[in-house]
């Protein structure tokens, strides 16, 4: 063990156990999820290849056993909680991405949330035995925002009781799905359905696309791999292109929305439920942000802590990293703000079960903020998360570069978290659309509940405009900079509704005014959800009994929110003590450092990088590693290199 590590570790002010305990829900709750990892982390059948090594291929062939052997495995062990499934499948997807992974996140989910009781007894037991196995086929190679736009057409033919779908142009092959171009055997197709000769809009069909017996594919259909990527090589993202397929009425999914035999349609209670696998793909992803920070946080965080150069005084020897502030400020605040995730993420999983709870009972009426906040806080977080991996690999020099370090796949892997289930600025203009109505309504005197009721006060407060208010703030007080980002949200969600206002008093109509405002209001949905997650950590704290534990997340909720305010400067007033009061912060955070990254508990194996090795033996490691790429096989890879220097 590296002696400078252990040096951290004893220096820590609090049990790093017991703040594990806390993050996993309790300690039953961490041995469980322990337990689970180490079938996986010492099961001989998952100790394979370095994928760095493989070619696309062979890492496709890789990924499509290993997920095999994970279903078997699974049914073997007993394995049926959704929650201890995704823990198995977590740590087993820490060297390959999961060639079946849109089959467990968005196939069955849909399956779940858009069938009729009948449609599940079919379905189910064929999706949940790995008979079907599926995608969700939505985007269009022409559209992936705009999918009321989306080409693929359904077409009712009474007299067979059966649905035609047609992908007639070119923009309207499905493009992008995972596990669509090699692995599925069905897809969830999403078309334009036509009855009667009506449009109905949008609906959700199973169409099968293999042959279940020879794999094949079926007639009408053409689907393929749509070729290399930014990252995940293992994944076969697809396409589909439909011509003249068949499939029964029954194929339909139509828990909401239905087509009777004799083509009649009954509408949904809400057109948007199809829309319904989007927003709890959306909830999750923000606790996938949450876990792709804490993991770069502890590569970073670890290996800045037995990495030394540099001198600070003249003869001494070399310090570690960590005691620089400068490499204190840019890791600290992303070591606060991945806490912070990690307890939105799971209001957003617990927020999300309860209202679809209240939706199954018939109530839609939380709909709209539900939608509002997974949009903007799966937005807010991935970007955050997103450029917070590259300045942990950065953090690292240039050992952060190579693949062994981890820090690239995980960037690769997270980094299409902004763009799918929602390009994030389309998310966040969502958001604003909630938020500038919720304002409205307050102007005209309705009481707000939730995330939003803080609109109530700019009417309690009237006839003073919220951006007139002074901002006055204790920096060591949490409840009062929850005020202050509470504020600024307020006052950017007036800034945005009075630019709409603005622009539609210049006469022009309702869309280019929401065109000519959405700077502003990409701002207000930003400020929302900043407030929101300030307002989660803090009334996280309240829930903490353990005095130490309790003491170190505090210093961390108050660098994030002080954070937050030097980067966002101008929303708030200046306060000149701000910068300095961060600076002691980091100094706070400084010897707790190793301790709270090890509280997020990523053992070697699931962390797979050589610079965040729980030992420190970061230097021994990359040499073994270096050792093993390909091209180090033979002394002399390139004769013609060789030719070249004969020559001279
Ligand atoms: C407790 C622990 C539990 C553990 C559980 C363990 C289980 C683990 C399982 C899973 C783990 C998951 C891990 C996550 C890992 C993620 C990996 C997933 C891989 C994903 C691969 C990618 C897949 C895809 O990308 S699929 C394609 C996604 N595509 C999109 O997202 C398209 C984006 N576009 C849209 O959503 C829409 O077109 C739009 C919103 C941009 C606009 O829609 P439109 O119809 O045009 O609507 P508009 O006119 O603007 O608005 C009309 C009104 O409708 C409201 N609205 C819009 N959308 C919704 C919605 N979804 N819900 C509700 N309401 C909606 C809108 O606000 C308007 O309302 P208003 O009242 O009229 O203002
Ligand atoms: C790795 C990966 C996996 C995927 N998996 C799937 C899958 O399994 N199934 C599936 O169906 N799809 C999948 N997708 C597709 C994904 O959902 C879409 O790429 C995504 O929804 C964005 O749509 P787009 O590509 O059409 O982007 P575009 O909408 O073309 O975005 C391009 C730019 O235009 C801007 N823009 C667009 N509309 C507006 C607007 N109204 N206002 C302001 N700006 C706007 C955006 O902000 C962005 O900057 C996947 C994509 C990736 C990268």
């Amino acid at each position: 063990m590296n002696p400078d590590i252990c040096r951290e570790r004893e220096n820590a002010t609090f049990n790093t156990e017991t703040l594990t305990n806390m993050l996993d829900g309790s300690a039953e709750k961490t041995r469980r999820r322990r337990e689970i990892e180490s079938l996986v982390i010492n099961d001989p059948d998952f100790q394979h290849d370095d994928p760095n090594f493989m070619s696309r291929s062979e890492r496709y062939d890789a990924a499509v056993k290993k997920s095999s052997q994970m279903i078997m495995k699974l049914r073997d062990y007993g394995i049926s909680d959704p929650e201890e499934i995704y823990f198995y499948k977590r740590t087993a997807r820490r060297t390959f991405h999961e060639a079946f992974g849109l089959h467990y996140t968005m196939f069955l989910p849909t399956l779940y949330s858009q069938c009729t009781p009948e449609q599940q007894k079919k379905w189910l037991p064929l999706a949940e035995n790995f008979k079907a196995l599926g995608t969700y086929a939505q985007t269009e190679l022409g559209h992936g925002t705009h999918i009321r736009k989306l080409e693929t057409t359904a077409t009712y033919d009474p007299s067979t009781q059966e649905f035609v779908l047609n992908c007639p142009t070119v923009s309207s092959i499905k493009w992008w799905p995972g596990g669509l171009g090699k692995t599925s055997n069905h897809a969830i197709v999403l078309a334009q359905l036509y009855t009667l000769g009506k449009c109905h809009g949008l609906h959700a069909f199973i169409v099968p696309i293999r042959c279940m017996k020879t794999h094949q594919p079926l007639p009408g259909v053409t689907v393929g791999d749509i070729g290399p990527k930014f990252g995940f090589e293992e994944v076969d993202n697809g396409y589909l292109k439909l011509e003249n397929v068949r499939i029964p009425r029954e194929n339909m999914l139509m828990k909401y929305a239905q087509v009777e035999p004799d083509g009649s349609y009954l509408k949904p209670p809400s057109d948007k439920l199809t829309y319904g696998t989007m927003v709890f793909i959306r909830a999750m992803i923000v606790g996938e942000s949450a876990r792709a920070l804490s993991k770069s946080c502890t590569i970073a965080i670890r290996y800045s802590a037995v990495r030394h150069q540099s001198e600070l005084r003249p003869g001494e020897p070399e310090p570690q990293i960590l005691d620089y502030q400068a490499q204190q400020y840019k890791l600290f605040p992303l070591l606060a703000a991945a806490y912070a995730f990690t307890f939105v993420g799971q209001y957003m999983s617990d927020t999300y079960h309860r209202i679809t709870g209240h939706i199954n009972q018939g109530d839609f009426s939380q709909l709209p903020e539900l939608h509002a906040l997974a949009a903007g806080l799966k937005a807010f977080t991935t970007w955050t998360a997103n450029a917070g991996i590259e300045v942990c690999r950065m953090a690292c020099g240039g050992h952060g570069y190579l693949c062994c370090s981890g820090l690239p796949d995980i960037y690769v892997t997270f980094t299409p978290t902004c763009t799918y289930e929602g390009e994030n600025t389309v998310m966040m203009l969502q958001t604003a659309r909630f938020l500038v109505k919720c304002y409205r309504q307050a102007r005209e005197g309705q009481q707000l509940s939730g995330t939003v009721s803080y609109l109530n006060e700019q009417q309690r407060l009237q006839p003073q405009p919220v951006s007139s208010r002074p901002t006055v703030v204790n920096i060591n007080d949490l409840a009062s900079l929850v005020e202050a980002y509470k504020l600024r949200a307020a006052k950017l969600v007036e800034v945005a509704a009075k630019s709409l206002q603005g622009e539609l008093q210049r006469s022009i109509s309702q869309e280019d005014a929401w065109n000519n405002s959405s700077i502003e209001l990409v701002r207000a949905s930003d400020a929302h959800c900043h407030y929101v997650v300030v307002e989660l950590f803090a009334a996280k704290l309240s829930e903490i009994s353990d005095t130490a534990v309790h003491s170190v997340l505090n210093t961390l909720a108050l660098l994030y929110a002080l954070h937050g305010i030097t980067l966002n400067s101008g929303d708030f007033l200046q306060l000149s003590q701000i910068t300095q009061r961060i600076k002691a912060l980091l100094v706070e955070i400084r010897p707790n450092a190793v301790a709270l990254v090890d509280s997020f508990d990523y053992n070697d194996e699931m962390l797979n990088s050589v610079l965040g090795r729980y030992d420190g033996n970061v230097y021994e490691s990359m040499f073994e590693w270096a050792k093993r790429s390909p091209l180090n096989r033979t002394e002399v890879r390139s004769f013609i290199i060789f030719n070249i220097i004969q020559k001279k």
